[in-house]
């Protein structure tokens, strides 16, 4: 009896819940329509206008500028409707609000939507109340809300569904909002050349780095696909939508390691309602910061063998304690005196106005001087003759300045590189010194020009950026961190990384710990693990555990989602076969309909020589990342993942039993979200032959 009563009320509940989804996609289908009507009238007046500008009628440029805006942003409305038909929403919570007594039902999406622009009929996201969904157990607990107190609540059902083309297929109550099984769907599903969005099945973990405060900086070491790139973009979207009155988006850069994941990364802002950010390699960050102090002439290089020492702490604070003594030396703090006036300014109280500002560069501290014995002369010289006082101004307006010595970034950086060796015989920094004086600089050279021009020669704080954002951090050594840090005082970073996909062993970084005492200058830092991995099989996952626990030399472990797929196959075939294996694997691939495939090869000139084998355009666009079949080297595929792999030749002359080596491989290996094939003629890299089953082994 009981069960059939069950029964009905899950009937019920279903019907209610299949009435529910149809007023919400009726009301989307209303907003289109009234939005649409908008649009069209606002890109027609958009146009009126642009043409009044170019007859450069009266103050038009004000209103276009207006109406833009107003078209952008009803662009914007449509295109968040529009998204809505597919999947309006994914959760739902009822609770009762102890703060306001008072009980609710949410509905939650992707995208909010208002009935009327003000009454919320699907709460976004990024809501504060939305936090409920992706944190909270059944039972009391409360959610923040920035700016304002928490609000204490009584949650008594946080609901998962599983809606798609507008059709509802199903939904579970349950205490975790996307459990494995969502998860699994979501993650079996072919990619696109684009990153996705995970807001249906975001998780705890996941949540907590999303919604962390913005005036923080958090360092995130986690594994191949744990979605380190996937959570600093729905940071990113979160920070926008919950501070909007404190960033504007034009605040927010993003770093990346190359063009080709900066592409891949913008493919992905869009759908996260995140638009005209920054977005920058990390090489172009130092001339971009420096404006004019950057000049023409310099050029950035591959690094240099002595960026393995250029690139850590010690040696950016060297330059750091170097340029410190430089300034101390130049403003030489002592009593001023004039033989009329006697002191005009001591050395205490000097020595105070440089503690108020503790962070200004040599030029802006003299400049702060001059005005204090300028304003101390015009209190002195109060009942002297104009001219007394006019002779003393003259005598005392330069009294600091470093500008006559004619220093330039170039030169005290050589001078700093020359003491350096003085004290340290085993440090040769004579490529380094050649490649400065001919204006070539690798990018810890720019970072070490960067602080150079913070410490001495800088007029006015940098406020460029407020939020930045760093994606395979890990490849870059400490300096650059470093000196970011001290370029852009006021701004707080958000560093995503792991260190074991360090692809250059020597200059990037093998362990956090450095980092952390770079970067981190408060107790609200902090520094996360995110430990599960999303995007590869089981079986890839444990084809990549081997080479991990060698590339991480035992430090992180991947704890995969279980999802199963075709074993890793093993293609082991004599040299003239090689290549027309590749071709037949290439062509069932695409047969199978996956959207993405990827051959990888240890180097540029192996990608290339296999390009041309395949008759593939060697010009084909190598910096964006797009469907079909792309030969890259592994540098290049640093944050990407494809839905088949090849790893071209992974054989023991390209990949040697070395944490270097298994660093790489190890990227190349995780790339892969449905299908791993090894291609080799040689016998394997002593990495993977230890757990290849013969059964997996095509000879
Ligand atoms: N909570 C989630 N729900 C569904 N998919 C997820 C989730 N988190 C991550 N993913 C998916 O896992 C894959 C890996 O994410 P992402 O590229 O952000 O990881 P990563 O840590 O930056 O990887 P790598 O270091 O290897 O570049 C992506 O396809 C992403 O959509």
């Amino acid at each position: 009896m009981a069960g059939k009563k069950g029964a009905i009320k899950m009937n019920q509940d279903y019907q209610e819940e299949l009435l529910h989804l149809e007023s919400c996609l009726s009301l989307i289908q209303e907003n289109i329509r009234l939005y649409e009507a908008r649009e069209q009238a606002s890109r027609k007046e958009v146009t009126a206008l642009f043409q009044a500008v170019r007859k450069g009628e009266g103050d038009s440029y004000g209103q276009l500028i207006a109406s833009q805006n107003i078209l952008e942003h009803l662009q914007n409305s449509l295109r968040k409707n529009r998204a809505a038909l597919d999947q309006p929403y994914f959760g739902r919570i009822v609770y009762d609000d102890l703060t306001y007594d008072t009980s609710e039902c949410c509905y939650i999406g992707k995208n909010g939507i208002s009935r009327n622009q003000t009454d919320v009929a699907i709460v976004d996201w990024r809501a504060p109340v939305a936090n409920v969904y992706y944190e909270n157990g059944l039972g009391k607990g409360c959610y923040a809300v920035p700016g304002s107190d928490d609000v204490e609540i009584d949650l008594h059902q946080k609901r998962t569904y599983d809606i798609s083309n507008g059709q509802l297929h199903g939904y579970y109550d349950d205490d975790i909002a996307a459990n494995d099984d969502l998860l699994v769907k979501y993650l079996s599903q072919n990619k696109d050349a684009v990153l996705g969005d995970i807001i249906a099945t975001i998780q705890k973990e996941q949540n907590t780095i999303i919604r962390d405060l913005p005036n923080k900086n958090i360092i995130v070491q986690g594994v191949a696909g744990s979605g380190k790139t996937t959570v600093a973009l729905h940071r990113i979207s979160y920070l926008l939508y919950n501070y909007e009155e404190l960033y504007k988006p034009s605040e927010f850069c993003i770093i990346g390691s190359s063009d080709m994941l900066l592409h891949y990364i913008r493919s992905g802002l869009p759908e996260l309602d995140v638009h005209h950010i920054h977005e920058m390699r990390m090489d172009a960050v130092f001339p971009y910061l420096m404006g004019k102090a950057w000049k023409k002439q310099y050029q950035i290089v591959a690094d240099y063998p002595d960026a393995s020492v250029k690139s850590h702490l010690p040696f950016i604070r060297a330059l750091d304690g170097f340029l410190s003594r430089t300034i101390e030396d130049t403003l030489h703090l002592s009593d001023i005196t004039d033989p009329d006036l006697g002191v005009i300014l001591s050395q205490k109280s000097m020595a105070e106005t440089w503690s108020y500002h503790p962070n200004d560069s040599l030029y802006q501290m003299e400049r702060h001087l001059n005005e204090r014995i300028l304003s101390r002369l015009k209190f002195l010289c109060t009942e002297k003759t104009a001219d007394f006082r006019k002779a003393k101004r003259q005598a005392f307006r330069k009294h600091f300045d470093s500008s006559a010595r004619k220093w330039t970034i170039p030169g005290l950086y050589l001078r700093f590189l020359q003491d350096l060796e003085e004290g340290h015989p085993e440090l040769d920094f004579s490529i380094t010194r050649e490649g400065v004086s001919k204006n070539r600089l690798d990018v810890y050279d720019a970072a070490a020009f960067g602080l150079i021009q913070r410490r001495i020669f800088q007029k006015q704080d940098q406020e460029v950026f407020s939020q930045i954002f760093i994606d395979e951090a890990q490849d870059f050594g400490e300096t650059v961190y470093y000196v970011l840090k001290q370029v852009l005082n006021d701004c707080y970073f958000t560093i995503m990384g792991d260190v074991s996909q360090n692809i250059r062993y020597e200059t990037g970084m093998n362990d956090w710990d450095q980092l952390k005492e770079a970067m981190f200058d408060s107790p609200k830092d902090s520094f996360y693990l995110l430990q599960k991995s999303y995007r590869n099989t089981i079986e890839i996952s444990n084809f990549a555990g081997e080479v991990l626990k060698k590339a991480s030399q035992g430090g992180y472990q991947i704890d995969p989602v279980i999802r199963h797929g075709k074993p890793v196959e093993v293609i082991h075939v004599s040299s003239q076969d090689l290549l027309h294996h590749l071709e037949m694997t290439l062509q069932s691939v695409q047969k199978k309909g996956f959207e993405t495939i990827a051959v990888i090869c240890r180097t540029e000139d192996e990608a290339a020589k296999l390009k041309s084998k395949l008759h593939m355009s060697p010009a084909r666009d190598d910096t964006s990342f797009h469907n079909g079949v792309m030969v890259l080297p592994v540098s290049l595929t640093k944050g990407l993942e494809f839905d088949c792999v090849i790893l071209w030749e992974p054989d023991e002359t390209r990949y040697s039993d070395h944490p270097k080596d298994a660093k790489l491989l190890y990227v190349a290996i995780t790339r892969a979200l449905h299908e791993l094939y090894v291609m080799t003629a040689q016998p394997l890299s002593p990495l993977l032959s230890s757990f290849l089953s013969e059964k997996s082994m095509v000879e």
